[in-house]
């Protein structure tokens, strides 16, 4: 019989082999489930198996060891190797295949065309027109160029309207004259924008003639195509050490009164035209749809690092033995404690449930894509709204998820071994870039106002589908019935806190009180509600996925799966349901996920096994799929180049003459 978790080699700790033979589904489907195809799937594990082929594309040290400048080299190195092997990796026009390939040897640290596969050529694809992207897409494709997306701005990030980079039109030169007045102008943070990229989309005020027309997306040359010098005009630098992403170069740019053609104005909606006539574009705020489209990618990217972390702590915790249960004869697995159990299992349900809400979101920004293309802006506003609540919760759970599973490694998962930490401050730089959080999730929160004052002025009937449910009342529960049951449990609670929410929002309004200062005092109110009705979402789009699986082994475990995550996710939002939910329903809740979390141990390890992130990809000791953790943790740490003398300089240096010292 072949083994139905295809992970099982000989030289495996006897622990996880265990692990992998008490799954019940075959992981290559699961995989393909996760992956949205067979072919896919695939197509992943012949890349990571041609990838292992080449030793130079392997790390040259293990990342943490390596510092900044050997951080941002390696990037550099590494990308120069999978260039020269391109073809035999990848088919170059498929943007997952390179994606994989990209973060299987990258890593996750950065990397100097990160922005541009991203930002930069999405921007140019929504943005710029026929013409443009005959000039630059094919250039950009083939990595003649390297781009970057230079928006934010060192005093302004979230507030665009206040953004202070200038391009003003000259109808005598037929130029736009980009400059930065003053120091927070300058632009800071964009990815790859410090060293490594010589063009970028810089986002900066349109004037014409004296009036301001707020951001628009221009095409600009930063550096000399031969020599990479920066150009005269252009103030340009990496912003420093962060916190993650250290193998990228966040940079900052400064103009002063440099000049670029009219036609560098990305001009598919919005153009200017030689005697500076304004075109407006057909919704005012088009200009933004870089940033949508990296939103709508953000929940299966998130789910990916939530995965990778708990592919570490998962099998770490079948092969961690501390403790005992029944048998005193042998320490158990840490994984039988249902308090672990409790810290990483629904957050196994939740990555799953982020990547197939990624995959329905995807559609419908491609849908979007094509519409905007083709003049019909009117799905805009729902999908900002859609995307502006998702990026904010993904994120946030994938960061306290991952958290977790750090913890759930106990010591060990401290360790820069583990290489929890750098997922972790990866997968939080989500909460701030595209968005802040709070500033999304209030963004989310305009939009369900309004939906409530439809409802309000007769207009139900015009609601989207995805908040028709504000206007329904609510029903009868019944909690045996599965998971649409908890569904309603959570549109109870979204309607609930949305309807409370704007309606202390309209008391405070009608009070007297102006908009805004209204609008403020509710703010912490209404991103609740954000959050509710996103959660909404996940749970929606995660219980249609599970539905239309065709592998039956498959449906059954992510039916188990669903459980977790149904009563996991309605016991976490107890407050809101107080109303709904007698304690002893409460109680009969809490003891289906208890049941739930029994029911799918047995899986664990195939649950993690199945998201196929290779050893190579996932860079933790911990984490290893052989679970063969202490023998390597042990050459891992005499690998640090601290242990490459018996006696380091700084004791001769110092702590010697200090000890003599106290010795006389
Ligand atoms: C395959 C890709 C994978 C991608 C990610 C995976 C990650 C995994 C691994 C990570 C590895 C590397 C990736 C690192 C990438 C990092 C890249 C980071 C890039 C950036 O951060 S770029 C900069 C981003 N900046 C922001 O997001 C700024 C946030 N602020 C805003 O967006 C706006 O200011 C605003 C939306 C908050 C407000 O806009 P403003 O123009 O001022 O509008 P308002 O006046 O407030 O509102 C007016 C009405 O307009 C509506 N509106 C606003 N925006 C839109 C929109 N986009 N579409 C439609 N409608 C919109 C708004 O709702 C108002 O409507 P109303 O009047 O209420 O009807
Ligand atoms: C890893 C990383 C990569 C990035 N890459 C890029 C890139 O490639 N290109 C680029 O252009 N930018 C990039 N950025 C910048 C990023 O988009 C901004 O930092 C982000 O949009 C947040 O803006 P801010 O820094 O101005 O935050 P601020 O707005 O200053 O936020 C500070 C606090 O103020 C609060 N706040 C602000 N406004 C409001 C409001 N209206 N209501 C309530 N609270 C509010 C926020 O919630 C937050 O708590 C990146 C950032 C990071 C961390």
């Amino acid at each position: 019989m072949t083994a139905l978790n295809k992970s099982i080699e000989p030289g495996d700790s006897p622990d996880l082999t265990e692990e992998r033979a008490s799954g019940t589904f075959d992981t290559n489907a699961m995989a393909a489930v996760i992956y949205g195809s067979d072919k896919f799937a695939q197509r992943r594990r012949e890349i990571s198996e041609a990838i292992s082929k080449i030793p130079e594309l392997a790390d040259s040290a293990p990342l943490p060891f390596l510092d900044r400048f050997g951080k941002v080299t390696e990037g550099s190195r590494k990308l120069s190797v999978i260039l020269e092997n391109i073809d035999k990796l990848i088919d170059p026009s498929s943007y997952e295949e390179g994606l994989h390939l990209y973060t299987e040897v990258m890593g996750m640290e950065g990397h100097p065309l990160a922005l541009h596969e991203v930002m930069f050529i999405p921007a140019l694809i929504a943005q710029a027109s026929d013409e443009q992207q005959v000039k630059w897409l094919g250039r950009a494709r083939r990595r003649e160029i390297i781009g970057c997306y230079a928006q934010t701005e060192m005093g302004h990030g979230s507030n665009l309207r206040a953004l202070e980079t200038t391009a003003t039109y000259s109808p005598e030169t037929q130029e736009f004259i980009l400059h930065s007045p003053t120091i927070t102008s300058l632009k800071w943070w964009p990815g790859a924008l410090g060293k490594s990229a010589n063009w970028a989309v810089v986002v900066a005020n349109l004037i014409i003639r004296d009036k301001n027309y707020g951001p628009h997306p221009f095409m600009v040359q930063l550096r000399d195509e031969d020599s990479h010098e920066p150009l005269p005009g252009i103030t340009v630098g990496d912003i420093g050490p962060k916190m993650a992403f250290n193998g990228g170069d966040n940079g900052f740019l400064g103009f002063r009164n440099y000049r670029i053609p009219r036609e560098y104005l990305l001009n598919r909606h919005a153009k200017v035209e030689a005697d500076g006539r304004y075109v407006k574009p057909p919704h005012a705020k088009i200009n933004h749809s870089a940033m949508i489209r990296v939103r709508s990618h953000m929940a299966t990217g998130q789910g990916a690092l939530l995965a990778h972390a708990l592919v570490i702590a998962v099998r770490y915790s079948a092969v961690r033995r501390q403790g005992y249960l029944e048998d005193k004869s042998r320490e158990v697995k840490v994984l039988d404690y249902q308090t672990q159990q409790h810290r990483l299992f629904p957050s196994i349900a939740r990555a799953y449930a982020f990547i197939f809400c990624g995959f329905e979101t995807i559609r419908l920004y491609d849908q979007l894509l094509i519409d905007v293309q083709n003049g019909n802006t009117s799905g805009m506003a729902d999908l900002h709204a859609l995307t502006s609540g998702l990026k904010s919760v993904v994120t946030y759970q994938t960061g306290e998820g991952i958290e977790q599973a750090r913890m759930a490694c106990g010591g060990h998962g401290y360790s820069m071994a583990s290489y929890i930490s750098e997922i972790y401050g990866v997968a939080i730089g989500g909460c701030t870039y595209e968005g802040e959080n709070m500033v999304m999730l209030l963004q989310l929160g305009r939009y369900l106002v309004k939906s409530i004052e439809m409802i309000q002025n007769g207009k139900s009937r015009e609601l989207g589908p995805m908040v028709a449910y504000l206007a329904e009342n609510e029903s009868e529960i019944d909690l045996n019935l599965g998971p649409n049951e908890y569904l309603k449990v959570f549109e109870y609670a979204a309607r609930n806190q949305t309807w409370r929410a704007t309606e202390k929002f309209q008391k405070l309004r009608n009070s007297g009180m102006s908009n805004e200062k209204a609008w403020n005092q509710a703010s912490v109110e209404l991103t609740r509600a954000s959050r509710l009705h996103t959660r909404l979402y996940i749970m929606s789009t995660f219980i249609n996925h599970v539905g239309s699986i065709v592998d039956q082994k498959v449906k059954g475990v992510l039916i188990d799966l669903l459980n977790v995550h149904v009563t996991y996710e309605v016991m976490d939002i107890g407050i809101y349901v107080q109303g709904l939910l007698s304690s002893n329903q409460m109680d009969l809740i809490r003891n289906q996920l208890y049941v739930s979390l029994e029911t799918i141990r047995p899986n664990a390890v195939s649950l993690v096994d199945s998201f196929q992130i290779s050893d190579m990809q996932l860079r933790s000791v911990l984490g290893r799929r052989d679970g063969n953790v202490y023998e390597n943790l042990f050459k891992w740490a005499k690998s640090s180049p601290l242990n490459k003398t018996d006696v380091l300089p700084s004791v001769t240096q110092y702590l010697k003459p200090m000890m003599e010292k106290s010795k006389l």
